[in-house]
């Protein structure tokens, strides 16, 4: 996949480049990732990149000309791309839209800065605006990033265990259920041992021992997900085990 970056600060994209999962994907060529800075696309002495709000109030406002023109070099790098503006006013991320993302061939991510952009660059050029959540940051930058890391680690062969990721039907992403708890050498720690199951080689077992402890966290923690689990519809597996839990839970 290939990816631009529309941003006042290029050298953030040296966040995903440089480390982990995202900086091998970009190495093995599944991932490419570059900024296009719409200050090097004005045509004044200042390299001006943002003005004052007609209709007064605080804050600045990017100017639509510098990226306009970024965004039609970052088309150049591209090539046809669906243009994402990350904007508190956006749709939130979720793990179901990162997994759309991904099979897209080419992605342009606006980042903007001060109190956004003009609106007629939003309203002309820009496909879908998403958030990350429902706070304000001072820039799109750390939002488009962590949209890219969630896509990245969904690309075919960037996470080593992509196919049993995709086997564990309840794997936690995107089946609205919380994840279960992991466990590795050593045996005990600070008097707490591993759970028996995990270690008896039972792999039947050890499924069902995960997926009601997902069941269990996600009833405990976050019962939205569960709704939205029941609604589309679950086995009878996890109602018994849910309730398993529920019962040990209340003990
Ligand atoms: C109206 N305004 C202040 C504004 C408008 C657009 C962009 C920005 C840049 N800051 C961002 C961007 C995204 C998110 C998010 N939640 O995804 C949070 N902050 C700020």
């Amino acid at each position: 996949m290939r990816i631009a970056l529309m941003t006042l600060f290029p050298e953030m994209t040296g966040l995903v480049t440089g480390f982990g999962v995202t900086r091998r994907a970009i190495e093995n060529g599944r991932l490419s990732l570059e900024a296009v800075n719409p200050r090097d696309f004005t045509d004044d002495r200042h390299r001006t990149v943002d003005d004052r709000p007609f209709g007064g109030g605080p804050g600045m406002v990017m100017k639509v000309e510098p990226l306009e023109r970024a965004l039609s070099a970052a088309r150049e790098r591209v090539g046809p791309a669906r243009v994402i503006y990350l904007s508190p006013q956006g749709r939130p991320l979720t793990q179901r839209k990162a997994q759309e993302l991904a099979a897209e061939p080419a992605l342009i991510l606006v980042a903007g800065r001060y109190e956004g952009v003009d609106e007629r660059f939003i309203e002309a050029r820009v496909d879908e605006q998403i958030s990350i959540g429902d706070y304000v940051l001072s820039g799109g930058e750390l939002p488009a990033l962590v949209l890219v890391d969630a896509v990245a680690r969904l690309l075919p062969g960037v996470l080593g265990h992509q196919d049993s990721a995709a086997q564990d039907s309840f794997s936690g992403e995107l089946e609205n259920l919380l994840d279960c708890p992991h466990y590795t050498r050593p045996e005990e720690h600070l008097g707490r041992v591993v759970p028996e199951v995990l270690r008896s080689g039972d792999h039947e077992r050890i499924r069902r021992w995960r997926l009601k402890q997902a069941l269990g966290r996600t009833w405990r923690w976050r019962p939205d997900l569960l709704e939205a689990r029941r609604a589309s519809g679950w086995t009878e597996e996890e109602e018994r085990l849910l309730n398993e839990y529920i019962g040990e839970y209340e003990q």
